[in-house]
């Protein structure tokens, strides 16, 4: 496995407090490459759209909330068409991976990418790396993806790319890259996907090849900073639904009945918070920005007995990454890892129902009836619904134009509603949280919401508050404290 890529950023500074956060270009290694008109102008669809190109100098702001005294924040490159584009259709040659974990809207973005290429920029050698994810680059599987091949798959589940977790060689991907022939490389992954990008990118520039890499962040359960939502996340949270419901007719059509929901969020709390907030059937949601205990006064085990006796039922949310500091401390855990050096985390929800129902049996107060439910997998493998296939149709849309645009090692996504490129050091390693203190409303719209307790004594209070200052330093929205 490769290590994180360190780039140099590309920061251009102006007047007023302007800061560019800017994407790489081919020409800041090849000065010298040809342009041609972009073939849009001539696309009978695109063309009767008076602006449709981007000017070269249209940026995005990241911060819309400004004050009269603070930074301005920073730009990042509007993503679009440009009138001049660094391939000419019949010299591309692209190729499409997917790595990492399912999510949904993967195939959308794989059809997408090939439909645009093919529709927008006339382009015919489009490659599908197969059997799966980075280490596909060196098995001898492709795929000639065309706009029939592709026809239907945004309706299915999954990637008919296949995926995979671990076997990056960065130096056998960029050998094959080369071998190959391929000069547009369309990456599709989380976190340590773009870690992986972000290396291939900087092997292509050190050996000088006109190579585009574009990738689409795949984060389902939403951890990624600077853009305002990852594909897949509209769907997971509209699916957990279903799951939260199913816990809440079981826990209501029994005695003392408790429904227990586990989902994805390893880091943040994201599902978990938006399904809660938007079933209304949940009583109570742990996620791993808010810290809670079992046992003591006020502490979780006293608050589920409470709301038995008020309501007879309870349903309890919990995100795969809470308590894991509890777990860990009971199940003495050893460090286990993906193969791609995820830590391997303790099944909380297991965990919490066996602490409940152990709780329960020993004071013998009352009788409970206890169900846990797990969809992670039931919701990754659904297709994606309609706005995240639409929403998957833009970052396609996106990638294209700016590696047909001769911008590389970039990642697409919304800044505050208009789509942007954003150099892949902004992205990775940092993690974007539910922020329980400060400025995060959401998490105190869903206190109010489920009547919960905060669980959070005075030092939780202050370390969710460094959390935040940090998370906010990671975004770029404030300086970090001297
Ligand atoms: N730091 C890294 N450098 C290079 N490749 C990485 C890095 N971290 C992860 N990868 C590769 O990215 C791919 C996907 O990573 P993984 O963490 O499994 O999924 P996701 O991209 O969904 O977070 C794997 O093939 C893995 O080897
Ligand atoms: O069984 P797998 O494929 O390793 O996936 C489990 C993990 O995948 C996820 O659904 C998504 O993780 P990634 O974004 O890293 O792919 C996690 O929430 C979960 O812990
Ligand atoms: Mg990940």
């Amino acid at each position: 496995m490769g290590s994180e890529g360190k780039t140099t950023p590309k920061i251009v500074r102006g007047e007023g407090g302007y800061v560019l956060v800017d994407v790489p270009h081919l020409i800041d290694d090849l000065p010298d490459l040809p342009t041609y008109p972009n073939p849009l102008q001539d696309n009978p669809a695109y063309s009767v759209v008076k602006q449709y190109f981007v000017d070269v100098n249209d940026t995005v702001a990241q911060k819309i909330v400004v004050h009269k005294s603070s930074p301005r924040g920073m730009l990042f490159r509007r993503a679009g068409p440009h009138q001049r584009v660094y391939f000419e259709s019949d010299e591309v040659h692209a190729c499409i991976v997917t790595c990492g974990g399912l999510c949904p809207g993967l195939n959308t973005a794989i059809g997408e990418i090939v439909c645009g290429l093919y529709g927008m920029y006339v382009v015919c050698k489009v490659l599908g790396i197969e059997v799966s994810g980075y280490r596909g680059f060196y098995s001898s599987n492709t795929t000639n993806l065309t706009q029939k091949s592709v026809n239907d798959i945004h309706k299915r589940g999954g990637t008919i790319l296949c995926t995979s977790r671990g076997g990056h060689d960065t130096l056998k991907i960029v050998d094959s890259i080369e071998d190959r022939g391929i000069n547009q490389v369309y990456i599709i992954g989380g976190d340590g996907t773009q870690k992986g990008a972000s290396v291939i990118f900087e092997e292509i520039q050190r050996r000088g090849l006109k190579v585009a890499v574009a990738s689409i962040p795949k984060m389902i359960d939403n951890d990624i900073v600077v853009i305002d939502q990852s594909f897949g996340f509209d769907t997971a949270v509209e699916e957990a639904q279903r799951a939260i419901s199913a816990a809440h007719v079981e826990a209501e059509s029994i005695e003392n009945g408790i429904g227990v929901v586990k989902l994805m969020g390893r880091y943040s709390g994201f599902i978990a918070t938006y399904a809660t907030l938007a079933s209304r059937d949940v009583d109570c949601c742990l996620i791993p920005g808010s810290p809670f205990r079992l046992e003591g006064k006020g502490e979780l085990l006293e608050f589920i007995e409470k709301r038995l006796k008020e309501n007879g039922h309870m349903v309890i949310v919990v995100a795969e990454g809470a308590g894991q500091d509890l777990t860990v401390e009971s199940m003495r855990s050893v460090d286990h890892q993906d193969a791609s050096g995820n830590k391997l985390l303790l099944d909380v929800g297991l965990w919490l129902s066996q602490k409940i129902k152990d709780h329960f049996t020993r004071n013998k107060k009352m009788h409970i009836n206890l169900k846990y439910i797990d969809p992670t997998y039931m919701i990754r493998a659904i297709p994606r619904n309609a706005s995240d296939n639409i929403y998957c149709t833009l970052l396609a849309h996106s990638a294209i134009h700016g590696a047909m645009a001769g911008y590389t090692g970039f990642t697409v996504g919304p800044v505050n509603g208009r789509h942007a490129y954003i150099p892949f050091h902004r992205i990775t390693g940092v993690q974007n949280k539910v922020v329980v203190t400060e400025t995060d409303r959401m998490w105190a719209r869903l206190l109010s919401s489920t009547n919960q307790p905060s669980f959070l004594s005075s030092k939780d209070v202050q370390d969710a508050k460094k959390g935040a200052t940090d998370a906010a330093v990671g975004r770029g929205e404030r300086e970090a404290p001297k």
